[in-house]
């Protein structure tokens, strides 16, 4: 089932059919919101507001963990991110929309892992985004003549606030291409949920290195972001029944990122952790 997690400006999916916001469970806590569960083409589908309705929830306090595991109980097996993003190159100016396919991680006060004492186990993020859901994406972008960019390099701030100059000077000379505060550690544990995870980020803003933009103001990101939501909101409808359609399914590896991860003897594993990685790590914990 493929699940899509909306962001800032997203925080419902209109025209889906036989709709209902469900109180979705998690052993790690509270996700964001209930979960819009509803139909497209007669496929189910799921949608979790990131902030929750009404944008309650800050980047830092999101429990990424509760959301992911949330999404996996209730069947999702694609996670479609929706994200507001600062730009940090001239050519990726507001309204385009990137499927980004690296992440650097600078968060630092999240909860980052599934794992940890008891149940150690250690995934590759070297290729953070599933291939097919980018194709995906990119598909149903081109074809409502989104203004599209494939590939790009989502760097990860813990905020709020939003960077200082030289700090935004320093991500662009690391190579970064788009900035936001949320898609870690939520890509890192779609991964250890071993979910197909893709992101398309939608240009806000140029962030304050730009020369005519020096200041990044939630009003002027609003703007573009209603202008944004709607088209947002089409390219999940377009890109639903590729995702529903596609019999060969993943095979870029999300759907066994914990094929060999697991360090932890069995007989030294926390069976109380067991219990609660149930659902993220049922397939491998359950043998
Ligand atoms: C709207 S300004 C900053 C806010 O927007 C982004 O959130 P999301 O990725 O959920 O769309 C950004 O990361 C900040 O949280
Ligand atoms: N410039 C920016 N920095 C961080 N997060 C953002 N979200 C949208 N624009 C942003």
């Amino acid at each position: 089932m493929l699940g899509i997690i909306g962001g800032s400006g997203v925080y419902n999916i209109e025209g889906l059919e036989n709709t209902r916001w469900v109180k979705a469970e998690s052993s790690f806590g509270e996700p964001s919101d209930e979960v819009l569960m509803g139909e497209l083409n007669g496929e189910s589908i799921a949608f979790l507001p990131r902030h929750g309705r009404g944008h309650r929830i800050s980047p830092s306090d999101i429990n990424f963990r509760a959301n992911i595991d949330a999404l996996k109980r209730l069947g999702v097996t694609d996670v479609v991110s929706v994200s507001a993003v600062g730009s940090l190159r001239e050519h990726l100016a507001p309204g385009t929309f990137v499927i980004v396919d690296q992440f650097i991680d600078r968060t630092f006060a999240r909860e980052k892992s599934f794992f940890g004492s008891g149940m150690v186990a250690h995934v590759s993020m070297a290729r953070p985004v599933c291939k097919r859901l980018g194709d995906h994406l990119e598909a149903a972008a081109r074809q409502m003549e989104i203004n599209v960019v494939r590939g790009g390099t989502y760097l990860v701030m813990e905020g709020m606030q939003f960077s200082s100059l030289a700090e935004s000077e320093l991500y662009r000379s690391w190579g970064c291409d788009v900035i936001g505060m949320t898609n870690m550690p939520e890509a890192k544990l779609a991964r250890e949920a071993e979910l197909c995870y893709a992101t398309v980020a939608m240009v806000t803003d140029y962030d304050c290195w730009h020369p005519d933009h020096d200041h990044v103001t939630v009003e002027a990101i609003v703007k573009v972001l209603l202008e944004n939501a709607d088209r947002a909101r089409g390219l999940v409808k377009s890109v639903a029944p590729r995702v529903q359609n596609d019999a060969a399914g993943c095979e870029c590896g999300c759907r066994h990122a914990l094929q060999y991860a697991i360090l932890t003897a069995p007989e030294a594993r926390d069976p109380e952790l067991i219990e609660k990685l149930s659902a993220v790590a049922g397939r491998i914990l359950n043998r």
